[in-house]
């Protein structure tokens, strides 16, 4: 176990440079990126050697950290004018998840606050901010844990898609946080683990990350999801997010929305992962929600190889989003918001955490 007492660290701090597991080398190899440049931690979220809305978030906060450090400024107006710049190019990494948006804004509050201290005593307290915000996601995981366990059953199956685990956050994870939870509490459920095409994070990180841990995992093709749930073998759906809209729309990997009217379809509880940081109180409804379309390349190709013949065109939206209607619950760190979600989720956005 690292100092945090996790299982894995996706990224964290070591003095002035900032690492980052790359995602695209696991399960074969355990490599970290350094990143002691802003570039070097916005190129590792463009090519989404980190990923998961989260961990992008505590990424996108360390590359203001490390690009403040970077600023020529003699005066507080001429660092605020670049720090900012700074900020929408981090911003600009990858369109979807929320957390990113969410996270540089924590960092820009941090010098708004503290216009007054000196550019030095500036950049210290952001690099102290982005390594507090990793520390409260692995807290706040935690609570979206203890409050989503009940979720799952003593005995039977949940159904995960993608990865929404440790590696997608800061440690802990929002709906593997979930199964986390629940198998520390000692129930004896089993995981179908989504493979989830074409980045498999499903087999690659969710699958790496119950085996490390002795959660009974299956692994199963995204294509046979609902035929089990037809055959009545899943319980419960958990899934994480990456934005949701302030009436509960939910925008995830590509893929939920299926895996979601699948299991309204068979009466099966669905169920959303997430902190509250993930929530995006601004944008009201899910088509508001950017949709990340990646280069089709990462379908056409698996590893390096060619699955498709030369030539063939491939349209990859990395997202899509899911209404709320067949959502039943968000789980987050401050209970699990139901339905009226406008009403709810602002309610649930007042809260101080942990009550
Ligand atoms: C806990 S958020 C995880 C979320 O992020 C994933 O997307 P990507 O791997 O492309 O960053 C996926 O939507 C997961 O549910």
């Amino acid at each position: 176990m690292s100092n945090s007492g996790m299982a894995i660290r996706p990224v964290l701090w070591d003095g002035d440079v900032f690492r980052v597991l790359d995602q695209r080398l696991l399960p074969h190899k355990e490599h970290y990126i350094d990143c002691d440049t802003s570039d070097k931690a916005i190129r590792a979220i463009k090519n989404m050697a980190v990923r998961g809305a989260p961990a992008v978030g505590l990424t996108g906060a360390a590359a203001v950290a490390l690009g403040a450090r970077e600023i020529d400024a003699r005066d507080v107006d001429t660092f605020m004018k670049k720090f900012d710049r700074l900020c929408d190019r981090v911003k600009r990494a990858r369109p979807t998840g929320y957390n990113l948006e969410w996270a540089v804004e924590q960092m820009r509050l941090v010098v708004v606050e503290n216009l007054s201290i000196g550019i030095d005593a500036i950049v210290e307290k952001l690099r102290e901010k982005s390594e507090a915000l990793i520390n409260e996601d692995i807290e706040v995981n935690r609570a979206i844990g203890a409050w989503g366990k009940d979720v799952i059953p003593a005995e039977g199956a949940v159904l995960t898609y993608c990865n929404a685990g440790g590696l997608a956050t800061g440690g802990y994870g929002t709906a593997l946080g979930v199964i986390r939870a629940a198998w520390e509490e000692g129930k004896k459920f089993h995981v179908f683990a989504c493979e989830t095409r074409p980045y498999l994070q499903g087999s690659r990180l969710t699958m790496f990350e119950l085996l490390k841990e002795g959660i009974p995992a299956t692994l199963i093709t995204d294509n046979a999801a609902g035929f089990l749930m037809q055959k009545k073998k899943i319980n419960v759906v958990v899934v994480g997010a990456d934005r949701i809209t302030a009436n509960g729309d939910v925008a995830n990997k590509i893929g939920t929305y299926s895996l979601a009217v699948l299991a309204k379809t068979h009466n099966i509880p669905f169920y959303v992962a997430a902190p509250r940081s993930t929530i995006d109180p601004m944008k009201s409804r899910g088509d508001q929600i950017p949709i990340e379309e990646r280069p089709g390349r990462e379908i056409t190709h698996l590893g390096g190889k060619a699955i498709a013949p030369a030539g063939t065109e491939a349209l990859y939206l990395a997202f899509d989003v899911t209404p709320s209607r067949y959502v039943s619950g968000i789980i987050t760190e401050v209970g699990i918001i139901t339905r009226p979600y406008t009403r709810n989720i602002r309610l649930a956005l007042q809260k101080e955490a942990g009550k």
